[in-house]
Order: structure tokens, then C-alpha cells, then sequence
């Protein structure tokens, strides 16, 4: 469902990503672990479109990031941490603004909100507050809700927990295993490993631009001798 092939990105002197390579199935919640300035976002940027690769390729449901834009953003929803929506508006307002994006009005707008609701948990009383009255944590379930209206594929989760308190984090974490369980493929992009110890099935650690390693959960847990962290710590300190 996703296949990044010595995908590369340079900013004028920075080498942000240096030719990494990975797949991700149907089902399946990938890690993308990497410290500070790794190269994790220009990566998920590339997948989304929102950025031009300068080597290498990618494709998303089939689709080339390059040369079938429209095709790859209809199969796919992204979220960023601390990524904001207009907050004069309620709930339902965003949602049915965003909807209008994907080709969803009327009554099969009504019903993807129902189901994304649903998923994420969100009251229907909550969806008629303006989202500057909701909390963090409530705001953040509709930028969730947001990305997947049009039910895409793949979705791209970029430091989504980042400023969430622990009840909020968990519904994302919830979220994340049962958006896979409905077959969908999810890259779940962060520094925080324990978050990864939980939802991912398998995991790559980039650092400086370049994958350093990339296998199922249980490998990289056998790598740290039980903890994801120590792995990762190990193969960052055997790369550099
Ligand atoms: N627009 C840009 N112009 C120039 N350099 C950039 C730009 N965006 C990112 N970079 C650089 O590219 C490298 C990778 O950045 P990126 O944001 O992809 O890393 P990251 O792993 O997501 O880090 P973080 O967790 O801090 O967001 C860093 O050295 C960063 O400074």
C-alpha cells in the first residue's frame, strides 16, 4: 500500500533525506522513530504530496507522489501534532467544510461524520460546540476525524500525540490500532517510544536522513533485549 523506493529530499545545502526505502502492507501500523531533525516529517510530506522529492520514488495505494497527485491525496489523510482548524467553527462546521473538499454533501456527508464520530469517540453533543470551547484533546479527534472523512487508505500520523494529556493520548493510541484493524495502513511517525511499543507492527529508526534499521516489532525488541528504546539507542550509536 506504500512503497518508498531511495527516496530523497534536499533543502539548497541540507540533506534532509538521504535514499531511505521501506514498504508498508494493508493492515499494518509502520513506525518511523527518529530523533530531532531525522527526517521524519519531509518524509511523510513527500508521501502526502505536499512536498517534491529530489530522488528517488514513492507510491501510495498505487499511486505515484509525483505523477498522480490527486489520485495518492484521495487515498490518503494526514495528521500533524498540534495541527490546528479554524476554531470559530463547530465541530460539524469543519467537518462539513473538509467534507465538501472530498466531494461529501448532504446525507453522505452526514454519514461519514456519524462514522468518524463514532470511531473517535466524539459525542455528537461535543460536534455542535465551537472547537475553541473542546479541549486539546477533543480539538485533535477532529482533526482526526477531518483527515479520514473521505475514509482513505493510508493515513499519515506525524507527532500526533505531542501536547495531549494521558487520557487524549490514549484515544489516539486506541484510534490507531482500530483504524488498521479496518485493513488500513498507517505510518506512525515519532520520538516517543513507548507510544511506538504499543501500536507499531513494524518499525524503522532513521537518523540523519538514512534508514539505520528497519524490522517487525519483535526484532527491534530483541535488538534492545526487551525495550524498543535501547534498540534504538544501540543502532543510533552503531550508525554514527
Ligand atoms: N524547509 C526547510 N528548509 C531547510 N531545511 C529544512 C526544511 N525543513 C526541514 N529541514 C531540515 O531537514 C532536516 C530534517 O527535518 P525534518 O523536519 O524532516 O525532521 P524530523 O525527523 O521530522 O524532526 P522533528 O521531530 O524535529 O520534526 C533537518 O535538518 C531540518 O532542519
Amino acid at each position: 500500500m506504500i512503497e518508498v523506493v531511495d527516496l530523497q529530499k534536499s533543502y539548497q545545502k541540507t540533506q534532509a533525506v538521504r535514499g531511505i526505502s521501506f514498504r508498508v502492507q494493508p493492515g499494518e501500523v509502520y513506525g518511523l522513530l527518529g530523533p530531532n531533525g531525522a527526517g521524519k516529517t519531509t518524509t511523510l510530506r513527500m508521501l502526502a504530496t505536499l512536498l517534491k522529492p529530489t530522488g528517488g520514488s514513492a507510491k501510495v495505494a498505487g499511486f505515484d507522489v509525483v505523477r498522480q497527485p490527486l489520485e495518492v491525496r484521495r487515498n490518503l489523510g494526514i495528521v500533524n501534532g498540534g495541527m490546528k482548524v479554524y476554531d470559530k467553527l463547530t465541530g460539524y462546521e469543519v467537518l462539513d467544510f473538509f467534507g465538501s473538499f472530498y466531494d461529501l454533501w448532504g446525507p453522505k456527508l452526514k454519514e461519514r461524520i456519524a462514522w468518524a464520530a463514532e470511531l473517535l469517540h466524539i459525542e455528537p453533543s461535543v460536534l455542535s460546540k465551537q472547537v475553541r470551547q473542546m479541549s486539546t484533546g477533543m480539538q485533535q479527534k477532529i482533526v482526526i476525524a477531518r483527515a479520514i472523512l473521505h475514509q482513505p487508505q493510508v493515513l499519515l500520523l506525524d507527532e500526533a500525540t505531542a501536547g495531549l494529556d494521558v487520557f487524549a493520548r490514549r484515544a489516539l493510541l486506541d484510534f490507531v490500532r482500530q483504524y488498521a484493524g479496518l485493513g488500513k495502513t498507517l505510518v506512525y511517525s515519532t520520538h516517543v517510544m513507548s507510544e511506538a511499543e504499543e501500536v507499531c507492527d513494524r518499525v524503522g529508526f532513521i537518523d540523519h536522513g538514512l534508514l539505520v534499521f528497519e524490522g517487525s516489532l519483535q526484532e527491534a525488541l530483541e535488538l534492545g533485549s526487551g525495550s524498543l528504546e535501547r534498540a534504538f539507542i544501540r543502532r543510533l550509536e552503531q550508525a554514527a
